[in-house]
């Protein structure tokens, strides 16, 4: 067991898909995976692994924010030899060309965290970014699919509401996509401690137009993207 997953050595997979919903990693595991077995339910968030066309992969809850998906990103890496992780998440659409439902990959994330300007002694703003071979892989599965998937950079926040949301703006004039709370962490370990790392989203909120889906469609309902993560993640 490490601190905060509940697994024995060896119960979870190198390959791990990351929801920040724990049900909704009860849901991918319960819709997708053959054989799926919960590995831990340590504070709750849950984990299991199970097997996708015949190779094991893992989905594990992390919570929400960089604080929380670090601790298990961190774990899963470091105390689990976890090498591949993606993050399927919900987030909020920044420009107007995005609508409900449409998946997003984050090709490189923006942060307000203090994290990294910690890491760095406040002297590099550090680029955190996807794993080019996952994104490739990502976008070939996408049209092989037939799902249309938008790449491009987002913005990992602290706050899920903002103050600030005229930042919003600016950050889409500058074509950031979507807002949500994990990739610049998640691809900042990944980095760190040499394993792979993707953000694929789905947007549940349009910060311009105030439309949103309901909790049980963000736990349950977004299939697409979670169908781009496991065959990119077996790939
Ligand atoms: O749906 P998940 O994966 O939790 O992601 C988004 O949803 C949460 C906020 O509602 C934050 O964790 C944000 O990043
Ligand atoms: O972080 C998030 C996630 C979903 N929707 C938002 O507006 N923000």
């Amino acid at each position: 067991m490490s601190t905060h997953i509940g697994a024995e050595p060896g119960e979870i997979a190198e390959r791990v898909l990351m929801p920040g919903d724990p049900l909704r990693a009860k849901w991918i595991a319960e819709t997708y995976l053959e054989d799926a077995r919960c590995y831990t339910t340590v504070r709750g968030m849950l984990g299991f692994t199970g097997r996708w066309n015949g190779v094991e992969v893992s989905v594990q809850g992390s919570g929400m924010g960089m604080p929380s998906a670090s601790i298990y990103a961190h774990e899963l890496v470091n105390e689990y030899g976890v090498k591949t992780l993606i993050r399927v998440g919900s987030c909020g659409a920044l420009t107007e060309d995005l609508q409900l439902r449409d998946v997003v990959a984050a090709i490189g994330s923006s942060t307000d965290s203090n994290m990294n300007r910690m890491r760095f002694d406040g002297l590099i703003d550090y680029a955190p970014v996807a794993d080019f071979g996952l994104l490739r892989t990502a976008v070939e599965v996408a049209e092989r699919r037939g799902i249309s998937m938008r790449v491009g950079p987002i913005l990992a926040a602290d706050a899920f509401y903002t103050d600030r949301p005229d930042l919003y703006d600016t950050l889409a004039d500058y074509g950031v996509l979507a807002v949500e709370m994990e990739s610049a962490a998640l691809y900042t370990i990944a980095a760190r401690f040499k394993a792979r790392a993707l953000t694929v989203l789905t947007v549940s909120d349009h910060i311009k137009t105030g439309e949103k889906t309901t909790s049980q469609e963000r736990e349950q309902t977004f299939g697409q993207m979670v169908e781009i993560a496991l065959d990119t993640i077996i790939a």
